[in-house]
């Protein structure tokens, strides 16, 4: 059965998610399938103040619950401003980063708790969950590597924590799929572009119905 899907893309910094992403909606749109493509945070012009803010790398002052909190609030507007009218219109939402970073990187990383951030999402956006989340792993080491070496955008607040604390995200990424075996598919994103792009085709044309 064919149905509009929230489809999310997550991973550690530089795991190739926009990069992916990009090519994915190419695809989808060859084939006819319409797909409102977005990010967390941002996405909509409230969400983007605040991202400007959260990511900003003289803000070192900022507390972890008020990471999290922020990481909510811009979730909760951007989600009810654009991604839930979307996908009443009927069509297909892809979105780069949504809960489950928040669980992986202030959860876990930051160490408030994923019970706790689950529940100020849930204050945030209710109960609400992706369809299918696409998680891009790789060693946290060679994604940050592929940011630097590129030099395509600014480093921002979060690039510039230690090598552990990214390392702690990626184990967080590991306790959020533990919690979501059957949402959450891990691609290997130490692979090639083009190979990265098939596996994750390969997986949303399945469920998309498409050939
Ligand atoms: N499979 C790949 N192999 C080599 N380089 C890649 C691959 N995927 C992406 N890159 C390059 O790595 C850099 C980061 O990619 P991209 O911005 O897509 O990652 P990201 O996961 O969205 O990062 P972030 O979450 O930190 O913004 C870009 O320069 C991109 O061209
Ligand atoms: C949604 C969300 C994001 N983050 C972190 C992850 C990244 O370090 C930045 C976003 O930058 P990107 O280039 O757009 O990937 O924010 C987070 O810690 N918690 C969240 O909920």
């Amino acid at each position: 059965m064919k149905r509009n899907l929230f489809i999310t893309f997550e991973g550690p910094e530089g795991a190739g998610k926009t990069t992916i992403l990009n090519k994915i909606v190419e695809r989808l749109h060859q084939h006819q399938i319409d797909v409102l493509a977005t990010r967390e945070p941002g996405g909509i012009e409230i969400a983007e103040k605040i991202r400007d803010v959260i990511l900003n790398p003289a803000h070192t002052a900022m507390g972890e619950r008020t990471e999290a909190l922020l990481y909510a609030a811009a979730r909760s507007q951007h989600f009810f401003e654009k991604v839930e009218p979307a996908l009443k219109q009927g069509k297909h939402v892809l979105c780069d980063r949504f809960i489950d970073s928040s669980l992986a990187y202030q959860g876990f990383a930051r160490g408030i708790g994923i019970d706790e951030v689950l529940a100020i999402n849930e204050f945030a956006i209710g109960k609400r969950m992706p369809d299918i989340t696409i998680l891009f792993d790789i060693e946290p080491a060679i994604g940050l590597a592929r940011i630097h070496a590129h030099n395509e955008r600014e480093v921002n607040r979060l690039d510039i924590e230690s090598l552990s604390f990214h390392e702690k995200v990626r184990e967080g990424y590991r306790e959020v799929v533990k919690r979501y075996p059957n949402r959450i598919k891990v691609v290997n994103a130490d692979q090639s572009i083009d190979l990265v792009v098939e596996e994750v085709w390969h997986i949303l044309k399945g469920i998309l119905g498409e050939n």
